[in-house]
């Protein structure tokens, strides 16, 4: 990586692990010692987030530039070898949208990831962050941020080799560089994780109202799964709400619901963000919303590849002339219970209501079932 002083192969670390030195091509290898420097001994001041996979910290590198350092959990910890052949596969992704991996850290125990630092955090912690931030986001800026996630979907799903399935794609997920241009985070970080290992999120209730039903149910997991979560990330975009919100009516406490209900009333426009004063184009709002439960239909088959998602946002492809039909909905499946469970942390209990009599009515964190629970036993389907 040219950006830096000095490449790994010469550094101290690689020098002692021959696993190392058979593990890099792309990746830069930081030592922890650099690490430390980096983030003044991982001081809490420097922290700046906390997800299913650990700690992310801000730090400065020797080279001054800024950079997220994100400390895998226990858990998470694979062998030397495996951990670099998956970095390597990471490193080489580059897109526009997507983050950019630095580095990494293989000392001993520790598994860390160095990430390139974006200066506007997350868009859960921005436009959906319940007027939290100063940042404001115009129609232009919510299309622009709409189709650069799109773009960079449609470059794992499809130019990629192997390609990626992201699994998580969700507002967390989306950070936004100093001009508010879209990042997608953390992809590739499922192979990371041993096979026998939960992930745990940090907000589950948030992340389940992503998910593709088949995929939280049916553990069945294709590019299908990703362009559902990216449906309702379109719409909560569109609208500056999150998915789920229960502190409001509630017939309208379900994102996908209330805009299945105004689409079949004609209303989708009621829809968009009231804090955008109706400045907005209101066709182009309403094509947008469309395509969201385009990407959200019940049938995997229905949706839409990213790369026709593109075309459409941007009005090289007709989305008027594809019907509709009704959203998979994850309430119509099921009654969700979280509840903790002491010995595991989390246990996830799905209780099936009348609308899926056929479906298994009871899935622990053991189960094949979701990205809270478990990424690595879902089975992925490649022709979908
Ligand atoms: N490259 C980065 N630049 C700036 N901030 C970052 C970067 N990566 C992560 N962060 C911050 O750290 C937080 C935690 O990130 P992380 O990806 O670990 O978890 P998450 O996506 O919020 O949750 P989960 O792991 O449950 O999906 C983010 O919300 C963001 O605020």
């Amino acid at each position: 990586m040219t950006c830096f002083p000095f490449f790994s192969k010469g550094s101290s670390s690689s020098r002692q692990d021959p696993d190392i030195d058979e593990g890099i091509q792309n990746v830069r290898i930081f030592t922890y010692k650099e690490l430390i420097k980096a983030t003044d001994d991982f001081s809490p001041a420097n922290k700046i987030g906390e997800g299913g996979f650990g700690s992310v910290y801000k730090g400065r590198l020797k080279n001054g530039k800024f950079a997220a350092i994100k400390v895998l959990s226990a858990e998470s910890r694979q062998g030397v070898k495996e951990f670099l052949t998956e970095i390597n596969t990471i490193a080489e992704i580059q897109h526009e949208n997507l983050v950019k991996l630095y580095g990494c850290c293989v000392e001993r125990n520790n598994r860390i990831l160095v990430y390139n630092y974006l200066e506007n955090n997350s868009l859960a912690q921005t436009l959906l962050g319940g007027g939290h931030s100063s940042l404001y986001f115009d129609w232009r800026t919510r299309c622009g941020i709409c189709i650069g996630v799109a773009r960079g979907l449609a470059f794992l799903h499809e130019e990629v080799r192997p390609l990626i399935v992201h699994r998580d794609i969700k507002a967390s997920n989306i950070l936004l560089d100093k001009d508010l241009t879209p990042k997608i985070s953390d992809f590739g970080l499922a192979k990371l994780i041993p096979p026998n290992m939960t992930h745990v999120s940090t907000r589950v209730a948030g992340t389940l109202g992503y998910l593709a039903p088949e995929y939280a149910i049916g553990g069945k997991l294709t590019r299908k799964a990703d362009i559902y979560s990216f449906g309702v990330l379109l719409v909560e975009i569109v609208s500056g709400r999150n998915n789920t919100n229960s502190r409001l009516p509630i017939e309208e406490q379900f994102l996908l619901e209330r805009a299945w209900q105004l689409y079949e009333r004609k209303e989708l426009v009621g829809l968009v963000d009231p804090s955008l004063n109706g400045e907005f184009d209101a066709e182009q709002a309403c094509k947008y919303l469309k395509i969201g439960l385009l990407c959200t239909q019940e049938s995997p088959k229905l949706r839409p590849s990213m790369t026709s998602v593109v075309k459409m946002l941007t009005g090289k492809m007709d989305a008027d002339d594809r019907k509709i039909t009704k959203p998979a909905l994850i309430s119509d499946f099921m009654d969700l219970k979280v509840r903790k469970n002491q010995e595991s942390n989390i246990d996830t209990t799905y209780n099936t209501s009348s609308a899926s009599e056929n479906q298994d009515s009871t899935m622990t964190s053991s189960a094949p079932s979701t990205s809270v629970t478990t990424f690595s036993t879902a089975q992925y389907d490649q022709s979908m």
